[in-house]
């Protein structure tokens, strides 16, 4: 049994209400319920965070290399684009990570465009919408029974 940690950044504990032509209605609850039971259904245990703050994130990817996590999923929202402090942190535990996001960040602002992350993570989905978890923790669920 693997052990999977997934984290959502900033402003998705607003999942629902937050600008829902761009993330959607499902709320970050309802996408967390759907992670744990899909993991629960594959054999292993899942466990979520959110945090609205840089240093709770970076604590948490920390916190990581030694509780038995052995794969990260990370929407890291908009510290995607500005986070080396979540970027190097991430680079020190050394576990692998899929990057997600609910929208297409290539698709909008330019200044979405750069990920910190994408060069690091085994893969990123993003662009549909809470699918973009189920599909990210899929893939994690492959790679871990290869
Ligand atoms: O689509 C998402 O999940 C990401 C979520 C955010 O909050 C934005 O800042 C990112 O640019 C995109």
């Amino acid at each position: 049994m693997a052990k999977l940690l997934v984290l959502h950044g900033p402003n998705l504990n607003l999942l629902g209400t937050r600008e829902p032509e761009v993330y959607g209605r499902t709320t970050l609850a309802d996408i967390d319920a759907g992670l744990v039971e899909q993991a629960r259904q594959a054999g292993h245990e899942l466990e979520s965070f959110q945090s609205n703050g840089e240093h709770e994130l970076v604590n948490r990817v920390q916190a990581a290399r030694a509780d038995g996590t052995g794969f990260v999923l990370i929407n890291p929202a908009a510290f995607t684009h500005t986070s080396v402090a979540l970027r190097d942190a991430l680079a020190a535990v050394a576990l692998p990570f899929i990057e997600i996001h609910l929208s297409n960040p290539h698709s909008r602002e330019p200044f979405r465009h750069h990920s910190y992350f994408s060069d690091l993570a085994v893969g990123v989905v993003c662009g549909f919408g809470a699918d973009s978890y189920r599909y990210a923790l899929d893939a994690a669920l492959t790679r871990l029974s290869a």
